[in-house]
């Protein structure tokens, strides 16, 4: 009998005495979110963290290290107006999250001016947001993410799908609205499950054709409308490998049974070997800010407990 490991991320409530400080940002949060004056007041003092093309602005320290610089408002006008653009586009900038001490972060995608001059600018680098995963520290990679997610909903929502007209975000962009028709869109969300199963001494993982060569992940899937994650887990893993452990080829090129040792190694690779075609020449898994390797990694921790 198969068992998922665990089902990720099921809260464990408790009443902590230090919530009020999580209330009072969480309410500061929500009201720059809904009221465009607030949040107005709030960009003047608060971050910006810039993009171009949807492709994060990274910095390197003396020391090796790559921060994502937290602008300033007047940083950022004072950019744009040296490379010959109106400072006004600042006003653009999108409301991700806020300090714990209740400074508001903003993304800005600066994607319509020369890349490099920016770049020289503000001493950083542009980078591919899954690199830029692998070079920032765990706390940066889920706001940087976000920035993202939030700057390219943005930029793909700007009509209306009932009517074809342009629709108008508020100050913070938590929406965007057609006037024509009335709508009010919000950031679209797909949720997804993802699971490990392990028939007590091996773990099973799944490659898509898409995946780097050697690669395999934990299965994971789209939830349905309506469905509970736990059903859409069920379906997923219906689907995915069935009762017998049958393929399907088409969301899967392959699943197979991992044995502690081989899962052990894996994980301590950083960067595969490759091949003279640069294709990976060992099995490996996804990286450490992955969720599958975080399963995965406690799934070997697990097994080790137990012998
Ligand atoms: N963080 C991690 O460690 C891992 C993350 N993932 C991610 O989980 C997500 C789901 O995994 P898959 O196996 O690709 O999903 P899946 O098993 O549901 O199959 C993908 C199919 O779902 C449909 N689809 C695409 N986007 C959708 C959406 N927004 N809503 C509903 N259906 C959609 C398409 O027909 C697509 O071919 C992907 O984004 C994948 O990159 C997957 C494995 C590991
Ligand atoms: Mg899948």
């Amino acid at each position: 009998m198969l068992q998922p490991l665990r089902i990720l991320f099921r809260p464990k409530w408790m009443v902590s005495r230090s919530s009020g400080s999580y209330v009072s940002r969480m309410r500061h949060l929500n009201k720059i979110k809904e009221e465009d004056e607030a949040c107005r007041a709030a960009l003047q003092s608060g971050n910006i963290f810039l993009y171009h093309k949807l492709a994060p602005l990274l910095r390197r320290t003396d020391s090796g290290i790559y921060q994502l610089p937290a602008l300033q408002t007047k940083d950022v006008e004072e950019i744009l107006e040296k490379l010959g653009e109106d400072k006004e586009m600042v006003k653009e900038s999108i409301l991700i999250n806020c300090t714990e001490q209740n400074e508001a972060q903003f993304s800005f995608d600066v994607g319509a001016i020369e890349q490099a001059a920016v770049e020289e600018l503000c001493r950083g680098t542009f980078v591919d947001l899954r690199k830029a995963f692998f070079l920032l520290r765990g706390s940066e990679a889920p706001l940087v993410a976000r920035g993202q997610a939030l700057l390219r909903w943005h930029q793909t929502n700007g009509f209306c799908s009932s009517t074809g007209q342009p629709t108008q975000r508020n100050q913070s962009g938590s929406q965007r609205v057609c006037h024509s028709s009335g709508i009010t869109y919000y950031p679209k969300m797909s949720p997804v499950v993802i699971v490990l199963l392990s028939d007590g001494k091996r773990c099973l993982l799944g490659r898509q054709s898409t995946f780097p060569r050697g690669m395999y992940s934990a299965l994971a899937g789209f939830c349905d409308i309506g469905e509970t994650m736990e059903e859409a887990l069920r379906r997923e893993i219906a689907e995915e490998v069935g009762l017998e452990v049958s393929v399907d080829k088409v969301e899967l090129e392959d699943a197979r049974w991992f044995s502690l040792e081989e899962v052990q190694e894996a994980l301590t690779i950083k960067a595969p070997p490759r091949n003279n075609k640069g294709e990976p020449t060992v099995f490996w898994v996804p990286p450490s800010y992955a969720i599958a390797n975080r399963l995965i990694q406690e799934w070997a921790n697990q097994q080790h407990l137990k012998s």
